[in-house]
């Protein structure tokens, strides 16, 4: 089982996540709260009240998730297409998979870093999602003073279960967007690249971010679910599953509601794929 796509999975993960992650504060709060006009009114009100580190909130644990997350989204992913094509990722070029292994190979990685993800992506939403300023005197303190305040709390209050509050969400989101994003970034990278040659980088920078863009639309209407049941926990606002999340959620809102934060997931999208692919080809490329 080749190591070096975890590796490379992981480090290009965190490179991504990094750019991204203010990007996705917006969206997080967006989704869950109702108090903001759009994507403009939420940055200025987090710059005014939390400053810039509003933004970079909840980004400690998933700095260190991301090697679990994402090491195994691209290992799986490859060693799936192994297991099925009996080719490694440098065969592949000459030898290309058919889409229809990709979309199985990708569903699969998809599957298995949703589990991974989500104690991890709880926290990180519970902690996006506190909009008190850093601690001042005389102002009471966030609920949560960390993330592993956070996790100790949601045990306690909920034991090992409430540390996995969304996780069906999060797989039904995950399973078959993940199929679609190596899907998207193969066929892309295929169409403008001739036969048996690996595309520059500019193929894979593009490649990587439509990408991402075409997950994350297909993505949204499951991440708004996934968060607010991530966050039911909190307010004290039962749902009984997962439907019962979407049927109230259209009832109060429209269906609009499935739509919200799909402008700033496609625009965070971009940026943070097309550099996550980028270092992940040019990782395996260059230990060769
Ligand atoms: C639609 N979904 C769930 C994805 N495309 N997931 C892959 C994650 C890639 C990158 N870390 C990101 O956060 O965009």
């Amino acid at each position: 089982m080749p190591a070096e796509e975890f590796v490379a999975g992981w480090i290009s993960g965190a490179l991504g996540l990094v750019l991204g992650h203010p990007f996705d504060t917006v969206k997080v709060r967006l989704q869950t709260q109702t108090t903001y006009q759009g994507i403009i009114d939420c940055m200025v009100k987090t710059y005014r009240h939390e400053s810039l580190l509003g933004f970079f909130k909840g980004m400690s644990f998933p700095i260190v998730s991301i090697a679990v997350v994402n090491s195994v989204l691209f290992g799986v992913y490859s060693n799936a297409l192994l297991a099925l094509t009996a080719t490694s990722h440098q065969e592949r070029r000459a030898q290309a998979p058919s889409y229809t292994h990709v979309f199985i190979a990708g569903c699969t990685g998809g599957f298995l870093q949703a589990y991974c993800l989500a104690p991890f992506d709880l926290i990180k939403v519970r902690l996006q999602n506190q909009t008190e300023p850093r601690a001042q005197p005389g102002s009471p303190p966030p609920r949560y003073r960390g993330p592993v305040h956070c996790a100790a709390s949601i045990f306690q209050a909920e034991g090992p279960r409430g540390l996995f509050r969304g996780a069906w969400a999060l797989t039904l989101r995950d399973t078959p967007t993940l199929g679609i994003y190596f899907v998207t970034y193969e066929w892309l990278c295929h169409q403008s690249t001739p036969d048996g040659q690996n595309p520059s980088s500019a193929t894979v920078l593009v490649a990587g971010g439509f990408a991402g863009i075409t997950s994350w639309v297909t993505a949204t209407p499951l991440d708004v679910i996934k968060s607010r049941m991530q966050m039911a926990g909190l307010e004290q606002r039962a749902y009984r599953g997962l439907l019962d999340c979407m049927v109230s959620s259209v009832r109060q809102e429209g269906l609009g509601v499935f739509f919200r934060g799909l402008t700033i997931n496609s625009a965070r999208a971009f940026p943070v794929n097309a550099v996550t692919f980028l270092s992940y080809e040019y990782l395996l490329h260059s230990w060769g």
